[in-house]
C-alpha cells in the first residue's frame, strides 16, 4: 500500500508542475501525450484506492454532479468597479487630482483590461477551496465547481497560504471562434464575443460544459489589505502572485508619469488585434499600497485606479446597406 500512496503522491506533483508550466506559464515541459498518460495513470490509481485522492488532485477539476443552482457567497471586502476614462483628457484629470492630493512622488502600473468576467478565487493552507463572481460587488455566486476546471487556475499554492484574490476570467479568442463554428454547425445561437461566452460559460450548472470551454484567467490583486503580506505595492503584489502560482499578464508595465501611460495606450490600441484575448482597455493603477490607503475609494470605485476604454469599434452600420440598396 506504502509504494501505491507513494506512486499517486508522485503523480500529483508531476501533473501540477506539468499543468502550471503549460496553462500558467505557457512554456509546455512534456508532450500532452506525457501528461495524458500521467493523468490517466492518476485517474485509474484514485479509482481502485479512492482514499488517496485528495481535493487539490488534478482529477478533481471536472466535478461529477450538476448543481440545482449556484449558493450565494458574500465576499471578505467588496469587489468594486473602475471608474472610466474615454480620452487624455479624462486621463489628466486623472493624474492631476492625485498630484492635489498625495504630491508628485509617486508611480503608476499599467495593465490590459482583459475582457472577461470578474472573479474571487479563496485559497486556506495553500489549497483552492471557493470561487464566486463580483456579483453585486458585496454579494456574488459560489461557481467553485466551474472554476475548478480552468486549468490555470492552480489547485494548490506553492506556499501553504490563506489568500483570497481577484482575477479576469476569459475565453481566448481561438476559443471563442471553434465554439461559435461547433455552434453554427449545429444551428445553435452563436455568443457575441468572448466575454458573453466565457460568463454564459461560467453560468452553466453542469461543470463538464464549463470544462470544455477552455477558458483561462489573470489574477491581479488580493481581496482586502495587500500591506498584509509584507509587500508594498501593486507591481510587488503581482510578482508575488506569480510566485504562488497565479497567472498574471506580463504586459505591465510600471510608468511614471501621465505621458508614459499615454505611450502605453498608444502602444496597446495598435497591438490590441495581435492579442490571444480581449481587452476593452487600459487600468492605470497608482502603484504604492501606502499612498492607495491614501487616495482611497469613492462609493464604487478606488481613487487610485482608472479604466481607460478603447474606443467602441466602427461598426459598418446597416445604415451604409440601406443607402446601397435604395
Ligand atoms: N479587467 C481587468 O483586467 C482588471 C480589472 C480590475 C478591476 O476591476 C479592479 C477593481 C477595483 F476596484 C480595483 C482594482 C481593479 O483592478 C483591475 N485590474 C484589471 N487588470
Amino acid at each position: 500500500m506504502e509504494k501505491i500512496q507513494q506512486r499517486v503522491n508522485e503523480l500529483n506533483e508531476l501533473l501540477h508542475k506539468y499543468g502550471h508550466a503549460y496553462y500558467v506559464l505557457d512554456k509546455p515541459l512534456v508532450a500532452d501525450s506525457v501528461y495524458d498518460q500521467l493523468l490517466h495513470e492518476l485517474i485509474a490509481l484514485e479509482e481502485q484506492y479512492p482514499q488517496f485522492v485528495t481535493p487539490d488532485s488534478p482529477t478533481q477539476r471536472v466535478g461529477g454532479a450538476v448543481l440545482a443552482g449556484f449558493e450565494k457567497v458574500a465576499h471578505s471586502t467588496r469587489m468594486l468597479s473602475l471608474s472610466n476614462a474615454f480620452n487624455e483628457d479624462d486621463l489628466r484629470d486623472f493624474d492631476r487630482k492625485i498630484r492635489q492630493a498625495i504630491g508628485d512622488a509617486f508611480s503608476y502600473v499599467c495593465e490590459l483590461k482583459i475582457d472577461g468576467l470578474a472573479i474571487a478565487l479563496r485559497y486556506e493552507n495553500g489549497i483552492f477551496v471557493q470561487g464566486a463572481t463580483r456579483g453585486d460587488g458585496t454579494v456574488g455566486e459560489d461557481i467553485t465547481a466551474n472554476l475548478k476546471t480552468i486549468n490555470a487556475i492552480p489547485l494548490r499554492l506553492t506556499k501553504p497560504v490563506t489568500i483570497e484574490v481577484r482575477g479576469e476570467a476569459f475565453m481566448p479568442k481561438s476559443s471563442f471562434e471553434q465554439l461559435n463554428a461547433r455552434r453554427a454547425e449545429q444551428d445553435e445561437e452563436l455568443f457575441a464575443n468572448p466575454r458573453n461566452a466565457a460568463a454564459g460559460s461560467l453560468r452553466q450548472l453542469d461543470p463538464k460544459i464549463a470544462a470544455s470551454r477552455n477558458l483561462s484567467t489573470f489574477i491581479y490583486s488580493v481581496g482586502g489589505d495587500g500591506e498584509q503580506y509584507g509587500i508594498s505595492g501593486h507591481a510587488k503584489m503581482l510578482d508575488y502572485l506569480s510566485e504562488l502560482g497565479f497567472k498574471t499578464n506580463n504586459e505591465r508595465l510600471a510608468c511614471d508619469t501621465i505621458d508614459d501611460v499615454l505611450t502605453y495606450i498608444e502602444k496597446w490600441t495598435d497591438a490590441r488585434p495581435n492579442l490571444p484575448y480581449e481587452i476593452d482597455g487600459i487600468v492605470v493603477k497608482v502603484n504604492s499600497f501606502a499612498q492607495q490607503d491614501e487616495l482611497g475609494f469613492t462609493a464604487k470605485s478606488p481613487r487610485w485606479a482608472i479604466a481607460y476604454k478603447f474606443p467602441a469599434e466602427e461598426v459598418m452600420t446597416t445604415l451604409l446597406d440601406i443607402e446601397l440598396t435604395v
